[in-house]
């Protein structure tokens, strides 16, 4: 295949930043992303945003079947050229990321998600695939780019001033580390912002607790994180004197609340 600069140029593929396009050629770079989740030969992977197709053809060239959802149409002719230099290999859906079921794309099989996501959708996604009711999900690893300060919240340990909704949501039932930053200058265009590749794997839940219950106590409680519990839990009936029966003192903030006191209290709320 051409080199993939050229592939662009010659299509004459120019980064929309409506669609949160920046985009990836350093194939060497390509090739250490496509290996974070370890061996993929013959394995599924769910892709989102592939654009001209960089780290699509780094995941090709591990042996993954890859199915892959675009919704720029721009770059069907880019993307139809690589299915057919690895044929079987690549399925491509244009498509809204946030419209499409990837349990159902994949076919029942296991898979693993990797994306350098579009910022615009990126959180929206990655709050979706980690709050399925049934838990393990169907993905077996998530290898996702987000803006390094987003990443950093993920990731975030109790404490600290990124530690928050999405930490929590993140850790309750996965395992989350980041395990690569990737310097602003590997973008075309360069985006303002460094960023970071999150690695997640699917961790044992919890028994008796409600992803709904968890969601809405971080809600209220992060949505006010200067206030104390007794104030920012208010608004949720019985929360407070859970709090308080679990040995949390309401007199506390929520960024000092530890994953494990936030599962605790979801599971006292369910009961
Ligand atoms: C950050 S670029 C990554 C492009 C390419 N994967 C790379 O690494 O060079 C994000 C891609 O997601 C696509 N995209 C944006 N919003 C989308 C959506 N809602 N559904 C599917 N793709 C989307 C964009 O068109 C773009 O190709």
């Amino acid at each position: 295949m051409p080199p993939l600069r050229e592939t662009v140029r010659v299509h004459g593929l120019s980064a929309s930043k409506a669609l949160g396009q920046n985009f990836l050629f350093d194939e060497q770079l390509l090739d250490r992303i496509a290996a974070i989740p370890g061996d993929l030969d013959g394995a599924t992977v769910f892709e989102v945003g592939p654009g001209p197709g960089g780290l699509t053809r780094a995941l090709l060239r591990t042996g993954a079947r890859v199915i892959a959802v675009e919704r720029d149409e721009r770059c069907l002719p880019l993307l139809a050229d690589l299915a057919e230099a690895f044929p079987g290999q690549l399925t491509v859906i244009a498509d809204d990321a946030m419209a499409v079921d990837v349990d159902a794309l994949t076919g029942g099989d296991p898979y693993h998600i990797v994306a350098n996501l579009p910022y615009n959708v990126g959180t929206a996604l990655f709050t979706r695939w980690l709050e399925p009711a049934a838990w393990p999900p169907r993905w077996l690893s998530l290898t996702l780019m987000f803006q390094l300060e987003v990443a950093e919240r993920i990731v975030a340990p109790v404490g600290t001033s990124a530690y928050g909704r999405l930490a929590v949501l993140a850790q309750w039932r996965a395992r989350a580390r980041i395990a690569m930053k990737v310097h602003r200058s590997a973008f075309t265009p360069p985006p303002k912002v460094m960023s970071a590749i999150v690695q997640l794997t699917p961790a044992d839940q919890p028994p008796g607790v409600d992803p709904r219950i968890l969601s809405r106590l971080t809600e209220k409680g992060f949505g006010q994180r200067r206030k104390m519990l007794r104030q920012s839990l208010k608004g949720i009936d019985g929360a407070v004197a859970a709090a308080e029966a679990l040995g949390i003192d309401p007199t506390r903030r929520a960024e000092t609340v530890s994953v494990a006191e936030w599962v605790a209290l979801a599971r006292a709320l369910g009961r």
